[in-house]
């Protein structure tokens, strides 16, 4: 679904990363793990195309993004949702506008899709704050209305960049509970995170792969975790 083919990538000064070769196969579940700095939001932006390689290849759903013009990629972006390390919310915008925007971006504004909008607000506990402003709303509940905003277009995958940086250790169980859910409906799920005690804690609940960014590489993580 995503993959990876001897991939590098430098923002000018020396490689930040460097031969990358893997492949993410649908409904998997990996965690990317690695120093602050190592390159974690360098590699999600790599394997959601916001980035292109400076070697390498990148393939999303069997096509080279090297290869595609802009509307291709753009297109192929749809199906992988991302929930950004900084959530970032039009703060005059209420939840539910903000969550609804992709559809509206994508031209998929249907009266079913706002049904959708309706119940994916409640899936993540958020009903009762739709018509709140970013503003208004607590670390956690950010979190999960960026995940919803993340999954309104119903993507195939999902990257999440430190979802549970700024949330004490129970609302990091909720939103992993969700993602877990998510992954059990058929969605690959990434997530990149420093805190291994939430590795650890999903591991005992879901197969996963841990991918670990050091010296450059991404390799997977031995038992130690
Ligand atoms: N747009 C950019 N231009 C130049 N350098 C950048 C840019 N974005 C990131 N970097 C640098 O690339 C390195 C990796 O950054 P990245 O954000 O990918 O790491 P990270 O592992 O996600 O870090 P953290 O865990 O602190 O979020 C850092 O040294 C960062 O300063």
């Amino acid at each position: 679904m995503i993959s990876f083919e001897q991939v590098a990538y430098s923002y000018g000064g020396g490689e930040l990363l460097s031969d990358i070769t893997l492949d993410l196969a649908p409904g998997s579940f990996h965690f990317l793990t690695g120093p602050s700095g190592a390159g974690k939001t360098t590699f999600l932006k790599l394997c959601y195309a916001a980035l292109t390689p400076t070697a390498g290849q990148v393939t999303l759903f069997g096509q080279p993004v090297g290869d595609m013009d802009r509307d291709g990629v753009a297109h192929l972006r749809r199906r992988i949702g991302v929930v950004h390390q900084d959530c970032q919310f039009l703060d005059h915008l209420s939840v539910a506008e903000n969550v609804a925007l992709p559809l509206i971006v994508s031209g998929q504004d249907t009266p079913a899709a706002r049904q959708d909008l309706e119940e994916l607000l409640s899936w993540v506990g958020l009903a009762r704050r739709a018509r709140a402003l970013p503003p208004e709303l607590s670390g956690g509940e950010r979190q999960r209305a960026a995940l919803a905003r993340a999954l309104i277009v119903q993507p195939d995958a999902i990257l999440a960049d430190e979802p549970t940086g700024n949330v004490d250790w129970e609302m990091s169980q909720r939103l992993m509970t969700l993602l877990l859910e998510l992954n059990r409906m058929g969605r690959a799920v990434m997530i990149a995170t420093h805190d291994l005690s939430l590795i650890r804690a999903a591991k005992s609940q879901v197969q996963t792969r841990v991918l670990r960014i050091a010296r450059r590489r991404v390799q997977l993580a031995g038992a130690d975790l």
